[in-house]
């Protein structure tokens, strides 16, 4: 038997976009523990696929979030999504966001899917932004391809039946998400309706977050471990990790769940949290990503345990925490060591790999840069850029990138000329940065000698 209510679930009063495993471990989560939770059903919609859709609303909405610490596993059942729905269902979309009810929108797309230029303006130039502004301006309902397009037509319905004012939480790890999702919505926006434009710079607040839960994706094991502890039949429990934080900065005009007693940080300024985060915590699971797969490792926890890797791992932390604000960065290091070292916890270095050209802007090259403005040669940094031309070249992970056919064009060759072009790639002033060039190649080559 599956999961399922005894009572009715709570009324929907927040919508998620990017239903996916991270959303239900923490997001989710967190809403599932406030103490007004009842108050604050989630109608949760897929970015794509059918699949999770129809499992959870099998299921009622619930799920087994799976807790497994280095001694032993825990299972909840988590009950704060109200509907599931798949991402194509735009109709349910619109009505959704369209609802006075619904105050609260929150994000877990990727960094990809904002569709955002090196200088973190919206693509007007990728063809799905521009399917996406005819289809707005023609007023159609459906066919969206993007998440900025499918944001602009939910607060288009929202002006439309003047549904009030409306949160937006982006959980994807990028800097000054709310801003970054604030920047590509307007800039679509201005596009497509200056009624629109002006409706939401006047209804709607973006909210910068810093979020921290290690969550892979779920395997035929898992389900199985769920169904040994709880004699259920779950079809989609989600495993994660002990730790988790979540750090807010903003507004929430229409309100929201009482999120800081379940343990969230309601601060002024999430900068030097989600900096410490992305730095120490993304930048160093992208290296392992890259470098530890060429040397034949499979997840975090193998390539940790690997001195090499480790050494590695120390030294771009290292590097990192000379630019880093917040006191304590010892005591948070070795909490990352006792978390990547989870035996419980198999994170495919594959899937932390996808989507280099997206992660490595936010996760290292700030670093990068900050190390050769004060005249230092970063050479964690640079391990990390040699190990992902590695990558492009074919070695370790399978690559998965929306530029993945010219950044493997950029790659090819003879490494002496591929390094620049894969650097360029990312920031033409990294190419032309002779010194860090050369200390790229020095390890592209020992890397995959
Ligand atoms: N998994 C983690 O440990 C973790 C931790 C912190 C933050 N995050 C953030 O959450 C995001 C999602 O992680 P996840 O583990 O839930 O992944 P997931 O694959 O389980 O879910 C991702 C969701 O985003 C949707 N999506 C993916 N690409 C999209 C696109 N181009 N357009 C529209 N929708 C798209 C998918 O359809 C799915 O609904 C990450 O990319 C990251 O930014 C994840
Ligand atoms: O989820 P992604 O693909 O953005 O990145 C992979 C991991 O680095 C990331 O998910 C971490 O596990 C997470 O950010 C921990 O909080």
């Amino acid at each position: 038997m599956g999961p399922s209510r005894s009572g009715p679930a709570a009324p929907v009063a927040a919508a998620h976009l990017g239903l996916g495993a991270f959303f239900r471990a923490h997001q989710a989560a967190y809403t599932a523990l406030a103490p007004d939770a009842e108050e604050w059903g989630i109608a949760a919609f897929t970015g794509r696929s059918l699949l999770l859709a129809d499992q959870l609303t099998a299921q009622d909405g619930l799920y087994t979030l799976l807790v497994r610490g280095p001694d032993g596993d825990e299972a909840t059942s988590v009950g704060s999504v109200s509907s599931a729905h798949p991402g194509a269902d735009t109709a349910a979309w619109l009505a959704t966001l369209a609802s006075p009810e619904v105050r609260l929108l929150t994000l877990t797309v990727t960094e990809a899917a904002y569709h955002r230029t090196a200088a973190g303006g919206l693509d007007l130039d990728s063809p799905d932004v521009a399917a996406d502004v005819a289809t707005l301006r023609g007023g159609a309902r459906t066919g969206f391809r993007t998440v900025p397009g499918r944001l602009v037509a939910a607060l288009a319905a929202r002006a439309a039946s003047d549904a009030g004012p409306l949160a937006v939480v982006p959980c994807d790890n990028l800097l000054g998400n709310g801003a970054a999702v604030r920047r590509v919505v307007t800039e679509l926006a201005a596009e497509v309706s200056s009624d629109v434009l002006a409706w939401l710079e006047a209804n709607v607040s973006f909210v910068d977050t810093e979020v921290d839960r290690i969550t892979p994706r779920t395997t035929p094991a898992d389900i199985e471990a769920v169904r040994r502890l709880t004699g259920l039949d779950d079809a989609c429990p989600v495993v994660t990790e002990p730790f988790t934080e979540w750090t807010l900065a903003g507004s929430f005009p229409g309100g929201r769940p009482a999120w800081e007693k379940a343990g969230a940080l309601l601060v002024d300024d999430v900068t030097p949290y989600e900096t410490r985060k992305l730095w120490l915590l993304n930048g160093s699971h992208s290296l392992l990503a890259y470098a530890g797969s060429v040397l034949g490792h499979r997840t975090v926890a193998d390539a940790i345990a690997d001195p090499h890797c480790r050494g590695w791992v120390e030294e771009w932390w290292d590097e990192a925490s000379r630019h880093l604000a917040l006191p304590g960065l010892e005591h948070y290091r070795a909490a990352l060591l006792e978390r990547y070292a989870n035996p419980s916890i198999r994170h495919l270095l594959a899937q932390i790999a996808s989507d280099g050209s997206q992660k490595l802007p936010v996760r290292v090259l700030p670093v990068v840069r900050a190390e050769r403005a004060v005249g230092r040669m970063p050479h964690a940094g640079a391990r990390a850029l040699a190990a992902w031309v590695a990558h492009l070249r074919g070695h370790g992970a399978p690559v998965a990138d929306p530029l993945a056919a010219e950044l493997q064009a950029a790659a090819a060759g003879p490494l002496a000329e591929a390094v620049p072009r894969v650097l360029a790639a990312l920031d033409q002033s990294l190419a032309d940065d002779r010194d860090l060039t050369a200390a790229v190649l020095d390890h592209s080559k020992e890397l995959t000698r």
